[in-house]
């Protein structure tokens, strides 16, 4: 299987097309209003028009209410709901009915005690995906460049396809995979100037140093 790539945060026309000409196989769209990287609805559509199935529309959102998710989905029709706010396993069985696309919920972790709540999104989310949990002063649950410790990943045994993010960038990605063994790579800050200025370089040159990890990673079970 092929790793899969998530850039996520985009909000310009250039940079989603530096990441969908690069390869990313899916890109992410933020409606959280106190995100710098938050877009209007018709900052979405616009964009969303311009992926054309070239790649995975992915939304971010944080604990939306229903209006919101019916707003995102005439908007953007995203492939896949990521939930990054605190829905329980009830709330995500309710967007997923609703929304008729598949969810990815994501996991914060700090300590391995977080882990405690796979089984529960397993049942009904389609994918997972492991971000640094946020301090508890942060303005923002995610989107905040900080790693965690993917050794809490180690011996994850997970029936679900899951992916790994926070504090990622060109120079640390080949180390998550290989520590993760996670089947996808999502990143923000770490392909930015400065949070919201997504750089074209710094996105080629995350898209480059995933694939390379991945080749890398193929070779040595070849051997
Ligand atoms: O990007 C944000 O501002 C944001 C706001 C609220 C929840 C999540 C947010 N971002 C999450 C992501 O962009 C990625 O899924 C991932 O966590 C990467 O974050 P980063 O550490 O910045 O690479």
């Amino acid at each position: 299987m092929s790793l899969l790539v998530k850039i996520c945060g985009l909000s310009t026309p250039e940079t989603l097309e530096t990441a969908l000409e690069a390869g990313a196989d899916m890109v992410g769209f933020v409606f959280f209003p106190p995100s710098p990287r938050h877009l209007s609805l018709e900052a979405g559509r616009e964009l969303g028009r311009q992926v054309k199935r070239r790649s995975l529309k992915v939304a971010l959102t944080v604990d939306a209410d229903d209006a919101t998710l019916d707003n995102i989905m005439d908007a953007l029709s995203p492939d896949i709901f990521q939930l990054h706010g605190t829905e329980s396993v009830a709330r995500l069985r309710d967007i997923r009915q609703r929304v008729g696309r598949p969810v990815m919920k994501v996991v914060p972790v700090a300590t391995s005690a977080d882990l405690a709540v796979l089984p529960g999104y397993a049942e009904v989310a389609e994918r997972i995906l492991f971000d640094a949990r946020a301090p508890k002063d942060a303005t923002r649950p995610g989107g905040l460049g900080a790693p965690f410790d993917w050794h809490l990943l180690g011996n994850l045994e997970l029936a679900l396809p899951y992916m790994v993010s926070g504090g990622l960038s060109a120079d640390n990605v080949a180390e998550a995979v290989r520590v993760t063994r996670a089947g996808g790579v999502d990143v923000s800050s770490g392909v930015e100037s400065a949070p919201g200025v997504k750089d074209p370089e710094m996105i080629k040159a995350f898209i480059r140093a995933a694939r390379a990890s991945q080749d890398a990673s193929q070779e040595l079970s070849v051997r």
